[in-house]
């Protein structure tokens, strides 16, 4: 069915300047601006369909530095950190929707009438990243907790993995507001080699953290096992994924029995399909699906695949939730809604990437007004 031909296509570099206020900081990621090349292709279409993908980056836009990329660590700031979500809003649907009609999903068709009723009544668990980035001061990090405990966050996640005393301070003091029930992760962002992450991990134990997400480099496989295997007897799973960029290295993670979570990461992952093919071999290897979205957009998009994995595939909430940042929703067009901590399925068409024409203009590099007045100040 021809409904039109692509008649314009349009590539913005657009940043924001997250790093002013330490949002989004890790033990690897000091100082990252959340951005993205946003892609709009446009058709002569009578109802004038049209897809809009971001590809997220980190501090640089859509600069690629290829003497870092090949010695640096595949999640260095400034390096590009994500793939391609380009979605177009055929049929008016949601993307979730979608999807949820492929064929070849028959097992995970039994009772899902119920879980999509149940999806739409109470929305899918997520967890907050957004109280305990590592740039965050003590006091930042106690103010933001205890709004997060009044709006019912139950699931929280601190950055560990610069600094062991530091690590050892800011996981007490979250600990202590949160109580022992409470969920905690921890996220090293690939700070450290194996032996390390062990050792770190056994100081941190006492916290209880439900897991240590990239502990090391994310193409390790086999140190990610080692470490595996040391930390499951304390009681800590490992989490890793939002770098990984094909089925091909989860495949190897699951079949190493590396890691205890999976994080897909709705853009490293380039395409829906290579998405959906991980959540199968997840749903396969009976590992939950965790999904990354610390970064522009990706809590927008990310939503689609992990109610789409619930409702047609894992059918299984046990030891599943999505992460949530705080960040940067006002820019889109279909932002996130989050409810009693969880997602409310999006119910507009396509895959929620459009952003708003205002938002892009203003952050676009270097030009947008944002950008104008930043550069402007840093000269003088
Ligand atoms: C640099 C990013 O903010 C990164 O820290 C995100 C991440 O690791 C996460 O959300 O998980
Ligand atoms: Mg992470």
């Amino acid at each position: 069915m021809v409904r039109g031909r692509i008649s314009r296509l349009s590539v913005r570099d657009v940043r924001f300047p997250t790093s002013l206020g330490g949002h989004g900081s890790d033990a690897m990621h000091t100082d990252p601006d959340y951005s993205a090349a946003y892609v709009v292709i446009e058709t002569d279409a009578e109802d004038g369909i049209k897809g809009c993908g971001i590809t997220f980056t980190l501090g640089k836009g859509t600069e690629v530095d290829w003497s870092r990329e090949g010695r640096g660590a595949p999640g260095d700031s400034g390096c590009p950190k994500c793939g391609v979500g380009l979605v177009g809003q055929a049929g008016g649907k949601a993307c979730l929707e979608v999807t949820c009609g492929h064929e070849i999903l028959q097992k995970g068709q039994v009772g899902k009438k119920e879980r999509e009723k149940q999806m739409l009544a109470q929305g899918y668990p997520a967890y907050t990243t957004s109280c305990a980035w590592l740039g965050y001061s003590d006091d930042t990090l106690k103010q933001l907790c205890a709004q997060a405990l009044k709006d019912g966050w139950t699931r929280f996640k601190v950055k560990v993995g610069a600094d062991l005393q530091d690590d050892v301070r800011r996981c007490q003091i979250i600990r202590d507001m949160i109580g022992p029930e409470k969920t905690l992760m921890m996220d090293a962002n690939q700070r450290w080699d194996v032996p390390e992450a062990v050792e770190w991990m056994s100081k941190l134990a006492k916290f209880k953290p439900l897991w240590i997400e990239e502990p090391t480099s994310p193409d390790d496989i086999l140190g990610h096992a080692a470490i595996s295997k040391a930390l499951v007897p304390l009681g800590i799973g490992i989490a890793t994924g939002e770098q990984c960029h094909n089925r091909v290295i989860f495949k190897q993670l699951l079949q190493a029995k590396a890691l205890q979570f999976l994080q897909i990461d709705s853009c490293r992952l380039g395409s829906v399909n290579e998405n959906l093919s991980v959540l199968l071999m997840a749903k396969k290897f009976e590992i939950p699906v965790c999904p990354h979205a610390g970064g522009v957009g990706l809590c927008e998009l990310v939503q689609h695949l992990i109610i789409f994995d619930y409702i047609s595939v894992s059918a299984s909430l046990k030891n599943r939730m999505c992460e949530y940042v705080d960040h940067l929703h006002e820019h889109f067009k279909y932002p996130v809604m989050i409810q009693r901590a969880s997602y409310m399925p999006p119910k507009d068409p396509g895959y929620s990437t459009e952003m708003k024409e205002e938002s892009v203009k203003k952050h676009q590099y270097p030009d947008g007004e944002v950008w104008k007045k930043l550069l402007a100040a840093q000269e003088n």
